[in-house]
């Protein structure tokens, strides 16, 4: 095989997200799950934001937030996500290629501008999404560069692909080149409402030898094979012969693997201001780890580092150099 050039591709809705702290009763009000993201309209999105408050700009999309985890703490992150030629795409393009993550992928001209999340953040750090989905509904297989996916260790997706058509044609494809270069796939369930929409299909991915490594959090997995028991839903995920690397919030993390589980205590995080980007960022430390052939153990002990910080202050993108923080607790990154 030959050498790689990334230690993981991350592909996703490439998405602005745009954050305002509330109160419980304004989700009442709105009807709104906690928790959830809930795909949104223009004029919903126009609605909501004007109803916000004072709002922060900061770039996201799930898989975007993994590179740029994975570039912070020193590894080679590629990425492709979809945004416009617009202000919002500038932004989010100056962000990535700023912050070390290779990201070229063609903007959309003349068409939907640039996704943007409105997330709700409730005063106990709990995240609520609602996505206007804009150019990510034009990511297609055209976008997945195979020189990329073939050079990159892991190709990384995010469940989320599987709303927009085009963007579920073009994860195929990636896990496809991926393959065929003796490349590794990864999926992240993404959200249990996604879970719930796309059950079948996610069960056959595993199944059918698509995807070799889950990420998920303890919702999604038992979203995953519906059931409320989470000793079931791990049997599940043995049975697949994948690697699952699952998320347990304040209790850390296990890695789960055919014939053994590990779990891994979470570092406690005294103020939990943002939950957003949790789940990513514990899958950029995780996926930095492999790919520095970490055991498993220590590499889902870097992804609890990588998720404590991100949860610490507003935003899914790394505030301060996680390589510093990794170091601090006796990583050599
Ligand atoms: O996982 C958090 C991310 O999901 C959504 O894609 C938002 O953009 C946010 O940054």
């Amino acid at each position: 095989m030959t050498e790689t050039r990334f230690d993981a591709l991350c592909i996703g809705n490439a998405i602005c997200d745009v954050f305002a702290h509330v109160e419980e009763d304004f989700l009442l009000q709105e009807s709104l799950i906690k928790g959830s993201m809930r795909l949104i309209d223009t004029e919903e999105a126009v609605r909501l934001f004007d109803k916000m408050g004072q709002t922060v700009r900061i770039s996201g999309g799930s898989a975007g937030n993994t590179a740029a985890g994975i570039a912070s703490l020193g590894g080679r992150p590629a990425y492709f996500g979809k945004v416009a030629e617009d202000e919002l795409g500038d932004s989010y393009s100056h962000d990535m290629n700023g912050t070390g993550v290779y990201f070229n992928t063609p903007r959309l001209r003349d068409g939907k501008p640039t996704a943007r999340s409105m997330i709700l953040i409730t005063p106990d750090g709990e995240r609520t999404m609602n996505t206007y989905l804009g150019a990510c509904t034009e990511f297609s297989p055209s976008d997945v560069d195979e020189t990329v996916v073939a050079a990159s260790a892991v190709t990384y997706m995010e469940g989320y692909l599987w709303d927009p058509e085009e963007a579920k044609k073009a994860f195929l494809k990636a896990a496809e080149v991926a393959h065929a270069h003796g490349r590794k796939v990864a999926l992240t369930l993404s959200d249990s409402f996604c879970v719930d929409r796309y059950r079948s299909e996610f069960q056959s991915l595993l199944s059918d030898g698509v995807v070799d490594l889950l990420f998920a959090n303890e919702h999604e997995l038992k979203a995953l094979y519906e059931t409320s028991d989470l000793g079931s839903a791990i049997s599940g995920a043995q049975e697949t012969g994948a690697l699952t690397a699952l998320t347990l919030g304040a209790e850390g993390a296990m890695v789960i693997t055919k014939d053994e589980t590990a779990k891994i205590s979470a570092l406690s995080v005294d103020n939990v201001v943002d939950l957003t980007g949790a789940g990513d960022l514990f899958a950029a430390g995780f996926l930095f780890g492999l790919a520095r052939d970490y055991k498993l153990s220590d590499a889902a002990e870097l992804g609890c580092i990588c998720a404590a910080s991100v949860i610490s202050h507003v935003g899914a993108r790394p505030e301060w150099p996680l390589k510093t923080t990794a170091a601090q607790s006796g990583f050599e990154v």
